[in-house]
């Protein structure tokens, strides 16, 4: 288990992250998401000792990380590509390292089979892709089978059969009882693989929660609906009461709506004016309109992804200063799970973590 209480970390008069507070508990994926420059690497460095706190705790199975007696036995970690020596073979970096560790050395050919690099275990490891480098990243994590796995934007540079193998091995890890946190910027990915999702911005907490309630409370689900008789069906849907919102469809008068997508027909110029309903299905706004005698031109159910969640989580944090804030965002939910402003806080470029 991965434990953060009030954790805050100051780089001069900028906070890298500010008073952090989640747990990452063990058998389940817990994906850490947050626009560039949100804290993450930086929390996963103060877990792993490698950067001391300003403020608060950052533990690892309820105990800092230098107090750990065998800590690759506890804890496996991939941040960077790059952690091995560019003259040093895949055998001999993962060797080296279990022979300082107490690690049996037969676990080094076990990894090295595991994320496939067994025929170039002896090549240097200069020479390797970011992909292969990435792999033996991984196989350096689990190389003393740990409990306990941070994975830094893992599937960088892997292509798509190893985006899958990383998936699965995720799975998997979680599925033996392990605590897995992974760090992503790529929502989709998330969405295949985590469990429950802690999502910061500006080194703040934004949410902590099951992945579903993340798309349940923060997407925009809804029903596209088009029709000539809107204003009647308008008036008959926002008499249901607060469960059903109707937002007007915004023409550019290109057939596209200002979201970019296309209009309710699919571009067509017959299109009536458009609504867009929140809170019911497609079935029950097809009977409201026939209720109100109600022209359906168009009808269809919009999904929301988790793309589109995560847009809404971290709009805010990303768009300096340009939005209102929290709370202000009309029609913005409420998200779900411990939530914290994520207004304020550090910004900007990325720097070596010290
Ligand atoms: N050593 C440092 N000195 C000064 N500022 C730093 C240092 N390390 C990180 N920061 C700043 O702290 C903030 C958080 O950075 P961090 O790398 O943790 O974010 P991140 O969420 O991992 O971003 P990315 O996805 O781009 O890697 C950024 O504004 C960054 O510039």
């Amino acid at each position: 288990m991965l434990t953060v209480r009030e954790l805050t970390k100051r780089y001069g008069d900028k906070a890298a992250v500010e008073g952090l507070t989640f747990t990452v508990e063990p058998g389940r994926v817990t994906g850490f998401l947050g626009p560039n420059g949100a804290g993450k690497s930086t929390t996963m460095r103060l877990m792993l000792g490698l950067a001391r706190p300003t403020s608060g705790e950052a533990l690892v199975n309820g105990g800092e990380y230098a107090r750990l007696a065998w800590p690759t036995r506890q804890v496996g970690a991939l941040l960077s590509p790059d952690a091995a020596h560019p003259g040093r073979s895949a055998r001999a970096h993962l060797t080296a390292k279990a022979v300082g560790g107490g690690i049996p050395r037969s676990r080094v050919e076990e990894v090295l089979e595991e994320v496939g690099l067994t025929d170039v275990a002896r090549q240097r490891v200069g020479g390797y892709s970011l992909g292969m480098r990435q792999r033996l990243g991984v196989a350096d994590a689990l190389l003393g089978d740990p409990g306990v796995l941070l994975f830094d934007e893992p599937v960088n540079g892997l292509d798509l059969d190893g985006v899958r193998w990383m998936r699965d091995l995720t799975r998997r890890l979680a599925d033996e009882g392990r605590t897995v946190f992974v760090s992503s910027h790529l929502m989709s990915e998330m969405e295949m693989v985590a469990d429950h999702l802690v999502v910061v911005g500006r080194g703040r907490l934004i949410t902590d929660a099951p992945i579903g309630d993340v798309i349940a409370a923060w997407s925009r689900t809804h029903v596209l609906v088009s029709s000539p008789d809107s204003g009647r069906l308008r008036e008959r849907l926002e008499g249901l009461g607060p469960r059903v919102r109707v937002e007007d469809v915004e023409d550019g008068g290109d057939g596209r709506d200002t979201a970019g997508g296309e209009g309710v027909r699919g571009g067509g110029t017959d299109r009536g004016p458009g609504l867009r309903v929140f809170g019911l299905d497609v079935t029950e706004v097809g009977d409201h309109a026939h209720a109100v005698g109600a022209r359906v031109h168009g009808l269809r159910l919009e999904e929301a992804s988790l793309e589109q969640a995560y847009l809404e989580l971290t709009g805010e944090a990303v768009e300096f200063g340009s939005r209102p804030a929290k709370g202000e965002a009309a029609g913005a939910p409420e998200a779900p799970g411990r939530t914290a402003d994520a207004a304020g806080g550090a910004a900007g470029a990325n720097g070596p973590v010290r």
